[in-house]
């Protein structure tokens, strides 16, 4: 056993959570729960009432919070202590929304001005595209953003582009991330080459995806009638490869910086989050920066029993350790959140997946749960069945605003019902003899009636969050966002994992590599396992 499974904290908690009354109860006895169980903070208000949790519950999560340290983990991290001690790396994606004031170092540099140059020359740029004074190679202002990159360069602006639809000015915006040539054919089927602007993000300027689809956007921009002089009127890189985008033919002005310590998955706020300024412009990327930025301020100053992010972080270790819960998810009440839940099974599932501790032993209890999930009120029509009379038990965020940005007729009142009514019905369930009374005037024969009530029953007890915003706007999202990222670094410090690093992607990478050359040898593929070989030697005749 590790030393966090032995110890008596870890012990407590697996007994006291067995002894501890269905949530119905602890309801009816309790008419302060909410009060007592939901803050407020950076715009969002977290209700955690409907969890499997009573005081005692909560002081245990606190008391493990701080054997592990939380508090000086969380200024470690903070202050640009390395700690992706895999990679050697400082981990401060917070440094991107700080204040120009601030000093902030890593590896004893003070990384404030580059971060501040940096935003004021994503400004520059967004200006002269947004107001039409950089035009194409025929002198026409751009029209369409064409984003290139996957992974942590991809997903975090298309899903903050697509939840800040109603701040989009003039620009159109199209994301390419797969190396699946339909992805970028489809996009370009539409677009006129005169006024559409690539911007391709790679931190690395290594990754075969990003490259390939970028050599086939060039190739189809050149094909248009453009030179290769005017390639740099309509490429522009965000990377810290500066001599390979060069290479490739960028205008060294046009390239944006990154840095190695952020993370992919973290990356959102630095120059990757171009495509959202040059959509939803500089003042509203700013309030985005803000919005975490307020996250960033409270989890470093409140305490932990007033800590939105440890909070729900020591709630997920709840349910992952002492509850076998295997998954986790997300729901969002709001169409313009509709990405979210795969934005954060991205940032979550990329960090904590994870089998050994910092220091390489192996560990002995359950990390990073599978996170899932997609938009209310679809889900309720699928999945949710398995929520709520399934044999796992699935743990659920609920995320909505409180006003729409489409305020039509009955719909929002619909949908704030739903998403209540759907965390109510998994908390109190039904149970066999309310079922029955259900049926009272129904014409059905007794065992009839007895049979169905069985089916109707649901064990209830079943715990969610419910996160509420007034609105969705830049800044409540940024928050949103930062406290999903810091619930994440939360769990990973009780598991005592590196969540900043991701070995295993960078494996499935180099035998991609070895298997690409595999199919374009000249021989049969013969060395690797029978399955392999036998799939590349298909995949080389084109038939079954
Ligand atoms: O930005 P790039 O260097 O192209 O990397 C893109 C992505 O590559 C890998 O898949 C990493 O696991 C991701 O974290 C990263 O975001």
């Amino acid at each position: 056993m590790t030393q966090l499974t032995q110890s008596a904290t870890w012990q407590q908690l697996a007994t006291h959570t067995t002894a501890l009354p269905h949530m119905r109860e602890l309801f009816e006895n309790n008419d302060q729960r909410f009060n007592a169980m939901h803050l407020k903070s950076c715009g969002l208000l977290l209700d955690y009432s409907k969890n499997r949790v009573n005081e005692e519950t909560l002081a245990l999560l606190f008391k493990l919070a701080n054997e592990a340290q939380l508090t000086d983990k969380i200024t470690g991290m903070f202050s640009g202590d390395i700690i992706n001690n895999t990679e050697q790396r400082a981990v401060l994606h917070t440094a991107l929304r700080s204040k120009a004031s601030q000093t902030i170092k890593a590896e004893g540099q003070n990384i404030v001005p580059e971060v501040q140059q940096t935003l004021a020359k994503m400004a520059e740029f967004v200006e002269q595209v947004q107001s039409g004074q950089w035009t194409g190679y025929t002198g026409k202002a751009i029209t369409d953003i064409v984003s290139i990159g996957i992974g942590g360069s991809f997903l975090g602006p298309k899903i903050v582009t697509q939840a800040l639809r109603p701040y989009w000015k003039d620009l159109n915006c199209h994301f390419v991330a797969n190396v699946d040539a339909t992805s970028i054919c489809e996009k370009l089927k539409g677009l006129n080459a005169e006024t559409t602007l690539f911007v391709m993000s790679s931190k690395s300027f290594g990754t075969q995806e990003t490259l390939t689809n970028t050599l086939s956007a060039k190739e189809w921009f050149l094909a248009q009638g453009a030179s290769q002089q005017d390639v740099a009127k309509h490429f522009v890189a965000v990377t810290s490869n500066v001599t390979k985008a060069t290479e490739f033919g960028m205008d060294a002005n046009n390239i944006f910086p990154m840095w190695d310590w952020v993370g992919g998955r973290y990356s959102l706020w630095s120059a990757i989050g171009l495509p959202i300024a040059l959509v939803i412009g500089m003042d509203n990327f700013k309030a985005l920066l803000s919005g975490a930025f307020d996250m960033d301020q409270h989890f470093q100053q409140a305490p932990l029993e007033q800590n939105m992010p440890v909070i729900m972080g020591m709630l997920s270790v709840l349910y992952s350790n002492f509850h076998g819960a295997q998954s986790h998810v997300i729901l969002t009440y709001d169409h313009y959140l509709r990405g979210l839940p795969a934005y954060f099974q991205q940032l979550d599932m990329e960090s904590n997946g994870k089998s050994v501790t910092l220091n390489g032993t192996a560990v002995d209890y359950s990390t990073g749960p599978v996170i899932w999930g997609g938009e209310g009120t679809n889900g309720q029509h699928a999945y949710h069945q398995l929520l709520h009379q399934g044999t796992a038990l699935i743990p659920a965020d609920f995320i909505m605003p409180l006003q729409s940005h489409n305020p039509l007729g009955e719909h929002h009142n619909q949908l704030a019902s739903n998403c209540f009514g759907q965390t109510q019905a998994l908390m109190q369930g039904r149970t066999y003899e309310e079922a029955l009374a259900e049926m009272s005037s129904s014409k059905l024969d007794d065992t009839q009636k007895q049979l169905i009530a069985k089916h109707k029953v649901m064990a209830g007890n079943k715990p969610s969050n419910t996160l509420l915003m007034d609105k969705l706007t830049p800044q409540t999202l940024g928050a949103l966002i930062a406290l999903y990222e810091h619930r994440t670094f939360v769990q990973g410090v009780i598991w005592q994992i590196n969540s900043f690093d991701q070995w295993g992607v960078e494996l499935g990478k180099v035998l991609g590599n070895d298997v690409l050359d595999r199919i374009g040898a000249d021989h049969d593929a013969q060395a690797l396992d029978c399955s392999s070989n036998s799939l590349i030697n298909l995949y080389r005749q084109g038939q079954i």
